[in-house]
């Protein structure tokens, strides 16, 4: 488990065009089958969208995320969240030295972003305002033609507009500085997302490695139009099971710091199971859950047990 070697293994790679999103065309539907594929074998995908995200956006949001870093820590401390784990998150003793991180409830949206922008500079940042606002529409879009495409592969595409209207989201600025000699070379301990959906987006630093159910781990390959897709344990248990929510670490190896972007979706109320995801096959795994105090029951840690969803809803 671990070895380098399985570090040349790939991820699924799934293109995104204009025609691949043209919805009822043929690349439409066979692009939703890669993805309900991907999704039930590794629970992510590499979204390869050339053109479709600006990568002078990505290139502009990176270098004010090093600004940002820059900023004093009790300014940055001043980024608080109603949701664990959502605002600052640093110093983590030496368990896990190297990240620090920066949450944006809502980051959806503009006042959100908004807020946040002011809070850190009071002066105002415009310019990271409007970068971070217009990336994470694009992310948004993204993140919920995937939803689309992968609820439409199991015939369950009428809940849609549910879990649209029920989706809030969280932008999370993340940086791992380089270790020191006798520090270790985690950025981040192997997990699993309490997410829906996340996308993470990444400087040209490697590091991030997801586990395949065989135990390999499987390097994500940074490239500005390279989007990991990530399935977390909400996805999971509304799918009764299906969607597979993969293990994740953070790894840091050469001399560079390194910087991502992520955009995760998470669920208001209470979801029910829909029974397009039960058969004969898939009996009913899961009774119906609300994501936020499944959020609270992990107490906002990144939970390294793989279960812990099975011991919340399941049946
Ligand atoms: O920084 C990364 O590449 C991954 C971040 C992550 O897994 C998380 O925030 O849950
Ligand atoms: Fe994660």
């Amino acid at each position: 488990m671990g070895s380098d070697e399985n570090l040349g293994k790939e991820l699924p790679i799934i293109h995104f065009n204009n025609e691949s999103l043209t919805p009822g065309s043929s690349s439409w539907v066979s692009t939703s089958q890669m993805i309900r594929l991907a999704l039930e074998s590794y629970g992510c995908f590499v979204a390869v969208c050339e053109r479709l995200i600006s990568l002078e956006m990505h290139h502009k949001l990176f270098d004010l995320s090093k600004d940002l870093f820059n900023l004093p820590v009790e300014t940055k401390e001043k980024s608080t969240s109603e949701y664990l784990g959502f605002g600052y998150g640093a110093n983590f003793g030496p368990f896990m030295p190297l990240i620090e991180y920066l949450g944006i409830t809502y980051g959806s949206t503009h006042e959100a972003i908004k807020v946040f922008t002011n809070l850190m500079w009071p002066d105002g940042n415009d310019q990271f305002c409007e970068t971070a606002y217009s990336y994470t529409r694009q992310l948004l879009e993204l993140m919920n033609v995937v939803m689309r495409m992968a609820l439409e592969s199991y015939g369950a595409e009428k809940y849609y507009d549910l879990l649209d209207e029920s989706a809030f989201h969280m932008m999370r600025l993340i940086k791992y500085r380089t270790p020191n000699e006798d520090e270790i070379n985690v950025g981040l301990h192997p997990h699993v997302d309490k997410t829906f959906l996340g996308i993470v987006d990444t400087n040209h630093v490697k590091g991030l490695e997801l586990q395949t159910k065989d135990g390999d781990w499987i390097g994500f390959q940074p490239s500005p139009s390279n989007f990991l897709i990530l399935a977390g344990e909400a996805f999971t248990a509304l799918s009764n099971g299906r969607v597979y929510a993969p293990l994740h670490r953070v790894i840091i190896g050469g001399a560079e710091e390194k910087y991502s972007i992520g955009l995760f979706s998470f669920m208001h109320g209470t979801l029910e199971i829909p029974e397009e995801f039960v058969d004969e096959e898939h009996p009913l795994q899961f009774k119906p859950f609300n994501n936020v105090a499944y959020l609270n029951y992990c107490g906002g840690e990144n939970v390294i047990s793989e279960h812990a969803i099975k011991e919340f809803c399941g049946i």
